[in-house]
């Protein structure tokens, strides 16, 4: 007999499922069950929408459906064919058999939702694999392929080509043999001799890459109940710890982010183009001018997706220096990668090419520019690119800030021009902020989009305007930060809040880690510091507004954060890594407060969390106003995949949404009341009329957004 299930579980196929294992268990003409998925995908698990309805969720029908399985006297084979995940790869489990296709993969990420594989997976894969192959699956969430599903002892068996008659095959061959051993319920689960320090150390593990979210270190808690307690009341305590994390704001945030991150792919603009009708034009070669750290990085992930490209810098000696960089990153890569070297092919000049000359680029389908930030330069190599490349080959700029329509304006094709913002290290971090012009077409929006999904990243399509959304709404975050210290705070206080907060890294450490001097020259370009300042400007005032001058007299110590050793911090040597608080800053704030007769006061946690993030919030609510992007998710998505904001909080927006607009709102009035010479600091407009209307839930915010102004 055969049970075919869907995609994903609802109620329906739950029910199916039970019925048909009820008539083939009553039925004497059956002789052995298989269970496969439609369309050649077994199962993704419960929808994870359901989540948010815990009581009608059909997850919570699943595990008496995979005991039914596993209880059945007829054996029960899984063929296992595209996905099985969450729920899916539990009801496998349940099965007496597996047998998978050769390219399927198979995890248990529930973690990612916030969640455990609750349908009775955290008790059942231990005793199959092991505790230490099990932990890693259960806590990482991470899908693994049919072959190491195989070595690992998941799946019995691997098909090349058709997985449902290898699946009935095995099913014929084991009739009549008993079902008891394969039960894995019955099981023990195999020990080991260090199996307390085992656990212990994976807890302090999880908890230390975790830092605050929960669902990692409840899973290693229900493993352990998998390894102490017998099968049943394993059972219960993973019960209990599912309902504990199901009950919690992070399982929400979590799930929040999933879909988030699948809503961006469907961009629009306001002008009116979007994802439903624009084309991509596909991109079969491309070209990186500026073997810079960016530019490495991105060489690297364009090799990594199998695009053949011709890597540009302007002279020989820079080039060879970004040759051997590229090629060493690439080493790296390919040692991570099954297949390896051979697999990425980046010693074949057909797919990648290195030159100092322009005409090279002449045929290639896509440009991205990756020079350093300025606007000069930027517009002259431009202006040549729209004379050498083809008609219709897409022209990028990796700039963090810089205007795309100033450098569109160089070419004789702004259509084709487009911003592509990589995070620092571009072959690492999943977030690209694609940044259209005035001009830019639908067309080339959709490239830049479909780009991302050839390199694995993220697109996220926004507008222009200095900083675009990611560092737009960082400035008023780092400067608060700074705020702090001018007020009397110490980089390690204000660093060790947000961390705590669940920040990868505080503002402080970062400044340090990207180095101050970044921020620095583009200070100087903007006149707000260095020689082209008007004299007589006060020291801690710009344009009738509260400025604050600390960062650039680091910078004028020659303290540029970790490259020179010293920054908000000290280091070891020069480009060392470890930050300890450093007495010098210490004795130079006290006397930076003394010269501007500022009075240290004690700040608590408190105000140094809501002022950094409510800052941070607020540039978010005028970005949403302006159209700059078209929903908070957007914000969010962005947040998460490029600024280390701690995931199991949803990203900025969300949280606002879970702190409630009332209270951000609130906060801001009175932190603006105390500093009125900080706009960052004034609750905007939008953030206003959203509590006025009832603070309406985070996905009805763009319906109250008026387009009277458009900044676009
Ligand atoms: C008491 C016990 C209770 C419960 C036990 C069971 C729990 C679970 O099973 S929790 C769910 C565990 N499963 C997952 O977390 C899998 C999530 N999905 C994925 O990782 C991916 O979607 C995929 C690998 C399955 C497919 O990837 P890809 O091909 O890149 O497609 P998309 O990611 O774009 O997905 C397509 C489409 O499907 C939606 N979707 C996918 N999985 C689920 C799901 N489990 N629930 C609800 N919706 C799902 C996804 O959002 C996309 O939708 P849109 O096209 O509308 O964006």
């Amino acid at each position: 007999m055969v049970i075919e299930s869907l995609f994903y579980f609802s109620l329906a196929v739950l029910q199916a499922l039970e019925d048909g294992l009820k008539k083939a268990d009553a039925d004497p003409s059956v002789k052995a069950v298989m269970i496969c998925g439609e369309n050649g995908k077994f199962s993704a698990g419960a929808d994870i929408r359901g989540f948010s309805a815990p009581q009608s969720h059909p997850g919570i029908g699943l595990a008496p459906i995979v005991s039914l399985i596993e209880s059945s006297e007829k054996p029960v084979v899984a063929a296992i064919e595209g996905v099985a995940l969450g729920g899916g790869l539990e009801v496998a489990l349940g099965c007496h058999y597996r047998v998978a296709h050769v390219k399927a993969r198979m995890g248990l990420p529930e973690v990612t939702i916030g969640l455990l594989p609750g349908a009775e997976g955290t008790q059942r894969l231990p005793r199959l694999i092991g505790v230490p192959a099990a932990l890693d699956m259960i806590t990482t969430g991470k899908h693994i392929p049919a072959t190491e599903a195989l070595k690992l002892g998941l799946v019995d068996e691997i098909a090349e080509e058709n997985t449902i008659e290898a699946a009935i095959r095995l099913a014929n061959k084991v009739i009549g043999q008993p079902l008891a051993p394969r039960r894995l319920s019955l099981k023990p689960v195999p020990t080991l001799p260090n199996m307390e320090a085992f656990l212990r150390e994976a807890l302090v593990k999880v908890k230390k890459q975790a830092r605050g979210c929960l669902a990692p270190e409840l899973c290693v808690q229900a493993v352990r109940a998998a390894s102490e307690r017998p099968f049943a009341e394993g059972l219960r305590r993973e019960r209990e710890l599912f309902r504990l994390l199901l009950s919690s704001g992070q399982a929400r945030a979590l799930q929040y982010a999933f879909f988030a991150e699948r809503a961006v792919r469907r961009w629009a603009t306001p002008a009116g183009a979007s994802w439903s009708s624009a084309n991509a034009q596909p991109v079969r070669s491309a070209a990186v001018i500026g073997l810079g750290t960016m530019g490495r990085g991105i060489v690297t992930s364009l090799v990594k997706a199998n695009i053949p490209v011709v890597a540009l810098e302007q002279d020989l000696e820079n080039l060879k220096k970004g040759r051997k960089a590229v090629m060493l990153l690439l080493e790296r890569e390919a040692m991570k990668m099954e297949g390896g070297a051979q697999r990425l092919d980046f010693h074949n000049p057909a797919r990648l090419q290195f030159t100092v000359d322009f005409d090279l680029l002449r045929d290639v389908d896509l440009v991205i520019e990756a020079v350093f930030e300025n606007m000069a330069l930027k517009k002259e190599i431009f202006h040549k690119l729209s004379k050498i490349c083809k008609p219709g080959a897409l022209l990028c700029t990796n700039t963090s800030a810089l205007n795309i329509n100033e450098i569109a304006s160089a070419t004789s094709r702004p259509q084709q021009v487009i911003g592509t913002h990589f995070f620092s290290p571009a072959h690492v971090m999943r977030l690209l902020e694609i940044i259209y012009g005035s001009h830019t077409s639908p067309s080339a929006i959709a490239t830049a989009m479909q780009l991302a999904k050839a390199l694995n990243k993220i697109g996220v399509v926004v507008g222009n305007c200095f900083g675009f959304v990611g560092n737009r709404m960082m400035f008023p975050y780092v400067q608060q930060a700074v705020f702090l210290l001018e007020e009397g705070s110490r980089p390690e206080a204000v660093d060790e809040v947000l961390e705590d907060f669940g920040f990868k890294i505080g503002p402080f450490r970062m400044s340090d880690l990207a180095g101050l001097d970044v921020g620095w020259r583009s200070r100087q370009g903007q006149g707000l510091t260095g020689p082209s300042l008007p004299a007589g400007t006060p020291a801690r005032q710009r344009h009738g507004q509260r400025y604050s001058p600390l960062p650039d007299l680091l910078c004028e110590h020659g303290r540029f954060g970790q490259k020179t050793g010293h920054g908000w911090y000290l280091y070891e040597k020069a480009g060392g890594r470890t930050a300890t608080p450093d007495p010098w800053l210490h004795n130079f704030l006290a006397r930076y407060r003394d010269t501007h007769g500022i009075k240290a006061r004690a700040i608590d946690q408190e105000e140094i969390l809501e002022r950094c993030l409510f800052a941070l919030i607020n540039e978010g609510f005028a970005i949403l106003a302006e159209g700059i992007a078209s929903g908070p998710e957007h914000l969010d998505v962005i947040y998460i995949n490029g600024y280390g904001w701690p995931r199991h909080r949803g990203g900025p927006m969300f949280y606002a949404s879970t702190v409630g607009l009332p209270r951000v709102l609130a906060k801001l009035e009175q932190y603006s009341e105390v500093h009125p010479d900080v706009p960052g600091l004034r609750p905007n407009a939008f953030l206003r009329k959203l509590v006025a209307v009832g603070s309406p839930p985070l996905q009805e915010w763009m319906s109250y957004v008026s387009w009277q102004s458009p900044k676009l």
